[in-house]
């Protein structure tokens, strides 16, 4: 998957300018980070990526079509190759962690089968194999709510991939964990990224670890792109080009 972000830009209804002209690019199987002060941006363009968030100007091309002016029918096709995890995981607290793998099939199914939560037996053995694949085989009949941090973001993880994604959006994905949970986290999404070439976007404010685990940066302040590098670029010069005032900086 190749993501083109080209001038985007989000004007608010109260006038708040979120993104002014932000563009870059993204290769597939890529691992790229986002970083940038509170307030620059990251969360408004992570939203207009998931397709929850429409752009005012700007385009946005997903294997070079054109996704914020495409119609209906292509934008979903389109919405169906990107994943997307959350700092607060979006799970269904009360459901097992099989059920919630197999939620990401719903929009896919006709209306009676998804009511009924009937799934099939293909669906129910492949949301089985990823809760495996995320190191989850012993607790596909436990309640979500029963789970630490560290395994919810493994089921949202396991969720994401059921659509198959060619590009994974990490928002924020371990800001609610603690250390050792969030490097495990991305140690699983790395593996994962690797084995099957995803393209992965993190949003994070941790530039140690967006350092690390990424393979470029793209720093965001005020609503505009002032950093497109390599992750091991300097600290200290990361730092002076995207967190101008040293309050900001992480
Ligand atoms: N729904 C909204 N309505 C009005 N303004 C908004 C809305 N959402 C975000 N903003 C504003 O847009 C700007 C960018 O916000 P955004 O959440 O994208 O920043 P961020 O980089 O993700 O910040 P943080 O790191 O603190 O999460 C901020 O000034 C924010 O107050």
């Amino acid at each position: 998957m190749l993501l083109e972000v080209q001038h985007v830009r989000k004007e608010f209804q109260n006038r708040t300018l979120a993104l002014t002209d932000a563009s870059f690019s993204v290769s597939q199987g890529d691992f790229v980070s986002v970083i940038g002060p509170s307030g620059a941006g990251k969360t408004t363009l992570f939203r207009i990526l998931n397709g929850s968030l429409r752009c005012d100007g700007g385009a946005i091309l997903v294997n070079g079509v054109h996704f914020e002016s495409a119609d209906r029918r292509t934008r979903r096709a389109i919405q169906t190759t990107i994943g997307t995890i959350y700092q607060d995981f979006a799970l269904v607290e009360n459901a097992t962690c099989r059920q919630n793998v197999l939620n990401a099939c719903l929009p896919d199914m006709a209306f009676l089968p998804a009511v009924c939560g009937f799934f099939g037996k293909e669906r129910v053995a492949e949301a089985d194999a990823l809760l495996e694949r995320v190191g989850l085989a012993d607790k596909v009949h436990e309640p979500v709510k029963n789970l630490s941090g560290g395994q919810k973001q493994r089921v949202a993880i396991a969720r994401a991939l059921m659509r198959h994604p060619a590009l994974l959006l990490a928002d924020e994905p371990v800001a609610s964990l603690d250390p050792v949970t969030g490097r495990q986290i991305l140690e699983l999404l790395r593996d994962i990224q690797q084995d099957q070439k995803l393209t992965v976007l993190m949003n994070s404010h941790n530039l140690e670890l967006s350092q690390e685990f990424s393979s470029r940066l793209i720093g965001l302040n005020q609503g505009t792109v002032v950093l497109d590098a390599p992750a091991d670029t300097p600290a200290k010069e990361i730092l002076a080009a995207v967190y101008h005032r040293q309050e900001d900086q992480p």
